[in-house]
């Protein structure tokens, strides 16, 4: 089997195998990101001096073994975490200087969110959920877009129902609408495709690799699935904390084959 590891080039740099058109400009950036948390007296160090950076116009995977840090990344890149030393740049803003206000605006306006835990209100209905980015900010939802996002997704006969009525795949499905109406700059996506069966997988990568085809914007995904990392532009592995490989365009087998190697511990290059 051929296998092409990036590994000259340092993770967050362009990568030198893509199918689509050179990417743009940088629009998600992290220098030295470190993460630790306070666990009884002593701190657990979750992220060692992770950089990396994505281009508009990508979509690029985080995969790594269980616990190897890879949601407290996208948290942190998204915002919605501080990192404990480090840089990150969201959007032309480092979010160690942006203010609140400022940073929960590009949270509603320029950025999405496909977190299967993530920001369903219970007491909205799916369709008031789905067009709860324009109602924070006090704007008129696009129906037109909300019901061609729920359309695509399939769950336009859910909208009056409450979260709680819907299966995982549903509320994930719910998320992703709104994302798709918003038509964010970034979208984060943490297993978007987890609670899904196939042939919704299939439609939610599909809308994701739409959002990335556009030279303004990109897309991150967290995942476990190498049927997923192979859609994506760029794959970045994480083993305890620490980005260490790089896959361009690969094939599902690639993805596999780097994470065996990950979850045996058979790789030793560590910065
Ligand atoms: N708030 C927290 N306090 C203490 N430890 C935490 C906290 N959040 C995460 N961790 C620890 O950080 C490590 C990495 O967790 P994280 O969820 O980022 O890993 P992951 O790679 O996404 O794992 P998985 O693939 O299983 O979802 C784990 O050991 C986890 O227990």
């Amino acid at each position: 089997m051929t296998i092409t590891i990036d590994q000259a080039a340092p993770v967050g740099t362009t990568s030198t195998r893509l199918t689509r058109p050179a990417p743009g400009p940088t629009l998600l950036s992290a220098r030295e990101v470190t993460k630790s948390y306070a666990v009884g007296r002593r701190r657990a160090e979750i992220l060692h001096g992770v950089s990396l950076g994505v281009a508009a116009g990508e979509m690029c995977a985080v995969m790594g073994p269980s616990g190897s840090g890879k949601s407290t990344l996208l948290y942190c890149l998204a915002g919605l975490e501080q990192p404990t030393t480090g840089s990150i740049d969201l959007l032309g803003r480092n979010l160690a200087t942006v203010s609140r206000g400022e940073l929960a605006r590009l949270r509603r306006s320029e950025v999405g969110f496909v977190f299967q835990s993530y920001n369903l209100v219970p007491t909205l209905s799916v369709g008031e959920n789905v067009a709860l980015p324009w109602r924070l900010r006090r704007l008129l939802p696009p129906r037109d877009a909300i019901r061609e996002a729920m359309a695509t997704l399939g769950i336009e006969s859910l909208a009056r129902s409450l979260p709680i009525s819907l299966s995982g795949g549903e509320q994930q499905r719910v998320a992703l609408a709104r994302v798709l109406a918003q038509s964010p700059r970034v979208v984060f996506a943490d297993e978007p495709t987890g609670a899904l069966d196939t042939t919704t997988g299939h439609v939610v990568l599909d809308q994701l690799a739409a959002i990335a085809a556009d030279p303004q914007r990109a897309v991150l995904i967290v995942t476990h699935d190498p049927n997923v990392a192979a859609r994506c532009d760029r794959v970045m592995f994480m083993r305890d904390g620490r980005l260490e490989r790089q896959l361009s365009t690969p094939s599902a087998a690639d993805v596999a084959l780097v994470m065996a190697e990950l979850s045996d511990g058979s790789t030793s290059s560590r910065s």
